[in-house]
């Protein structure tokens, strides 16, 4: 016991400031209800509130930065300025993805329900955010933000994936989009997907590991897309369960069809692939 008691002394001691998960994902509700009064705990009624709030979240943001320097080696406050210079952007991308996610799902009644109960709200909302802070060289913390977001909707999304404008994605438990993946402009996708890495060396760190997924894609439950060379090319759906390694040409449309149990025919279950038009 005293010798466990010493080493935790020891870590605690040699931690450095670290900020807590909890700190965090406050962090994170506070600005989600500032942007979008759907997922406020109170409403601001006025400009000066508004103003206010900014202020509180933009100090908060300054101290965890400048607490944690060892996690970026920058100037905090300018880092803080910097995100909520740059928040707006943010905010109009994901409500870009709210109105996707409200397109995309015909049991979706409101705008308001898309915010208050979608998961991919949730996951979306904060990997914007987290992106916007791992583009200015924080690691740590976004990562943080994601992995909340992932606890609570099932949906890991790491922050330094690329996705463009218009993403919907609908149920969304069990969807994983690695690291180095690309997405481009109006791409659904739906429970289970994973856009993952072919092999997991601990060399190819720096190399692209994950997808391309083009323009106008959709991909549904449980399809696995693997490897940093693997395109799909704009306009393609990407049928459930299908697992791809190799690029798809634009306006593809690939399905796993399984066959029905013949006991008196030797026929296995078999992929399609054909283009569309
Ligand atoms: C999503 C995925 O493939 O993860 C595997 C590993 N974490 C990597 O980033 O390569």
């Amino acid at each position: 016991m005293n010798s466990l008691v010493k080493k935790l002394s020891k870590s605690h001691q040699d931690c450095p400031e670290c900020p807590s998960p909890r700190v965090i994902q406050q962090f994170f509700d506070n600005l989600l209800g500032l942007l979008f009064p759907d997922y406020a705990p109170e409403l601001l009624k006025e400009e000066a509130q508004v103003e206010a709030k900014i202020e509180e979240l933009k100090f908060q943001l300054s101290r965890i930065l400048i607490k944690n320097k060892h996690l970026h080696g920058k100037d905090g406050n300018a880092l803080a300025e910097d995100f909520f210079y740059h928040l707006e952007d943010v905010y109009e991308l994901i409500k870009k993805d709210v109105q996707a996610m409200f397109d995309g799902d015909p049991a979706a009644k409101s705008l308001t329900e898309i915010v208050r109960c979608y998961p991919g709200f949730f996951a979306i909302a904060a990997y914007r955010v987290a992106n916007l802070l791992y583009n200015s060289g924080v690691y740590l913390i976004p990562r943080m933000i994601t992995e909340y977001a992932h606890s609570r909707t099932g949906i890991d999304i790491h922050p330094g994936a690329s996705i463009g404008e218009h993403f919907c994605i609908d149920h969304g438990t069990g969807i994983v989009i690695g690291e180095t993946t690309v997405i481009g402009n109006g791409v659904k996708i739906y429970q289970g997907v994973t856009l993952g890495a072919l092999s997991v060396d601990k060399e190819d760190a720096d190399k692209k590991r994950h997808p391309t997924i083009e323009d106008h894609v959709v991909i549904y439950a449980g399809a696995t897309i693997l490897g940093g060379n693997t395109v799909i090319g704009a306009n393609s759906v990407i049928g459930g369960n299908v697992w791809v390694t190799k690029s798809i040409a634009p306006n593809s449309k690939i399905y796993y069809q399984a066959k029905m149990y013949n006991p008196d025919s030797e026929q296995t279950d078999t992929y399609i692939i054909r283009s569309q038009g």
